[in-house]
């Protein structure tokens, strides 16, 4: 009788090699023949322009044109002056960050930064405020892969502290925790009302699978989200909106203040 292999998400057992390792793809064909290796610190923006600003305002260095990530080949930029930080760009939602992540450990970085945006769905977060969460409730499937039990990912206490000291220079800090979900559309007001009695204020859709999968190899990690758009609250009974009259330049100032802080923490290596 054929014997049935039951597995489930993750089996602390499974001492088995994964078939694809981020190590072997930056070699392999479909990756390049010679992979860079990248500075210790990582700048991973999960938001566009990001990366546009550097190249535009700052005088930087390509390290790569095109990582080799599995599914995206974002840019990875450095700047002539700070040669220890590295920016690039994740893929969006979950499983698409992690392998631009898997992607940037396979190639040497030591300390993660996820700089991004979120939805805000509490009273005590505006648009415009920078949410630098403690620790993310995760509702996305990928850290399921990696962790038996992985319903809250936790961010490494002095890099959250670094970073809400560097960006309150620029912008309201709150240091409130979010939510990462895989599904933009079934953000109902009851899953956020849910959300908010977790003491979540916030919601993105990479962060938790990000700083989850940095945990699980050691690799100190926090994320910061500037809030993007204001979800409706039950007692406002106002709809959902984008950004704000300011919002490019608040996103301006966002991005300049990610950089300093990355420069910043490069010194300290
Ligand atoms: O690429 P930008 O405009 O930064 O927006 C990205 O960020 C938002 C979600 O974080 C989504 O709208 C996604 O497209
Ligand atoms: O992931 C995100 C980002 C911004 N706003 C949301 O509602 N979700």
């Amino acid at each position: 009788m054929k014997q049935r292999i039951r597995m489930h998400w993750f089996d602390p057992e499974d001492r088995s090699e994964a078939v694809i390792t981020a190590q072997r793809h930056v070699k392999s064909s479909h990756g390049t023949s010679v992979p860079p290796v990248l500075p210790e610190v990582c700048v991973l923006f999960e938001m566009g322009r990001a990366l546009d600003q550097l190249r535009q305002d700052y005088p930087c260095e390509v390290i790569s044109e095109h990582l080799p990530c599995f599914l995206d080949n974002p840019p990875c930029l450095r700047l002539r002056d700070a040669p220890h930080v590295c920016f690039t760009k994740g893929g969006y939602g979950a499983p698409a960050a992690v392998d631009t992540l898997e992607t940037v450990l396979a190639l040497g970085v030591k300390k993660v930064i996820v700089a991004g945006l979120c939805g805000v769905f509490d009273p005590r977060a505006q648009v415009g405020d920078v949410l630098i969460p403690t620790r993310i409730y995760s509702e996305e499937g990928t850290s399921r892969h990696y962790v038996e039990n992985c319903e809250w990912a936790g961010t490494d206490p002095a890099l959250c502290a670094f970073l809400r000291q560097a960006m309150a220079k620029a912008l309201p800090v709150k240091a409130l925790d979010t939510v990462t979900t895989d599904a933009v559309y079934r953000q109902t007001m009851n899953k956020e009302a849910a959300w908010r009695a977790r003491g979540c204020a916030g919601v993105d859709m990479e962060a938790a699978a990000l700083l989850q999968v940095c945990a699980v190899y050691g690799i100190p990690a926090a994320a910061m989200l500037l809030a993007s758009d204001g979800h409706p609250l039950p007692e406002t009974n106002t709809g959902w909106s984008w950004g704000s009259v300011n919002f490019a330049e608040v996103r301006k100032r966002y991005i300049d203040q990610i950089i300093q802080a990355g420069v910043q923490l490069g010194k300290e290596i």
